[in-house]
């Protein structure tokens, strides 16, 4: 198979943004969140397609589709993320094998460097799976309910974690399933793999690989986008 197929997570309600609609369609820089997202992973050499995970009423998002000649489908999601990424999974052509590595990418995050997803598929592709992140780099801090500082975390060997994330099809696949049949919703694809028993590889991205969460991260967005654009910047 040329090139890797990558799912995109885009069936998030973007509660915490709080917009009159998700925030994946909030404009960013003149256009919609996702489609900054979608252009920077179809412009990457080495994606094959995308396979965008909407949710089951967004109207605001075409089926199939072509992006800078790659193909772009899409399949409703579910209640959580795990559940909208394993019917990513099972809605990837059949030319994607189960041994083979997919990408696992976050609409939110627009801003992805071309360098870190040629670092992860290198690093991780030899290390049967793996993601971007990054290591702590501030003290970590214990809230109480009132909001007061109540302890300091180790710090050490703590890593923030990041999207895209690799795995082969079938085992995160089929660890997604097993979390879901135990009841649990792992919050990223990593999480569904150490449930299985693995230790996937962490790779050190940038941090400017921004998951837009608030209101207050689309002006960042906007610089970070400009500042990483065409995607190619190392
Ligand atoms: N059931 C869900 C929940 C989230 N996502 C996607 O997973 C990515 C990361 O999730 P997050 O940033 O938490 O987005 P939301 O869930 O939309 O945000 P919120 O928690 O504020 O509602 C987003 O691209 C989101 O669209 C998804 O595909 N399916
Ligand atoms: C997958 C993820 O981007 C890793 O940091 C993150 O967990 C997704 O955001 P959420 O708020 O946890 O859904």
């Amino acid at each position: 198979m040329a090139g890797f197929w990558c799912v995109v997570p885009a069936a998030g309600r973007g509660m915490r943004v709080g917009g009159d609609r998700p925030k994946q369609y909030l404009p960013l820089a003149g256009r919609p969140l996702i489609e900054h997202t979608l252009e920077r992973l179809a412009a990457h050499s080495r994606v094959a397609g995308l396979l965008v995970v909407l949710a089951a009423d967004d109207p605001l998002w075409p089926g199939h589709v072509q992006l800078r000649g790659k193909p772009v489908r899409t399949v409703a999601g579910g209640a959580e993320r795990s559940d909208s990424v394993l019917a990513g999974l099972d809605a990837l052509p059949a030319e994607v094998a189960a041994g083979d590595f997919v990408l696992v990418h976050d609409a939110a995050r627009p801003c992805v460097r071309h360098a870190d997803i040629d670092r992860l598929l290198d690093l991780a592709g030899a290390a049967d799976g793996g993601l971007l992140g990054a290591p702590l780099r501030d003290t970590l801090k214990r809230a109480d309910a009132r909001g007061r500082s109540v302890a300091t975390e180790p710090r050490e060997a703590r890593w923030r974690a990041f999207t895209p994330q690799m795995f082969r099809r079938g085992p995160l696949a089929a660890a997604l399933r097993e979390a879901a049949r135990r009841g649990l919703a792992p919050s990223d694809e990593a999480m569904a793999m150490e449930l299985a028993g693995h230790a996937p590889l962490l790779v050190e991205g940038a941090e400017d690989n921004l998951k837009v969460t608030t209101a207050a991260d689309f002006a960042l967005a906007e610089f970070l986008l400009a500042k990483t654009a065409g995607g190619a910047h190392g």
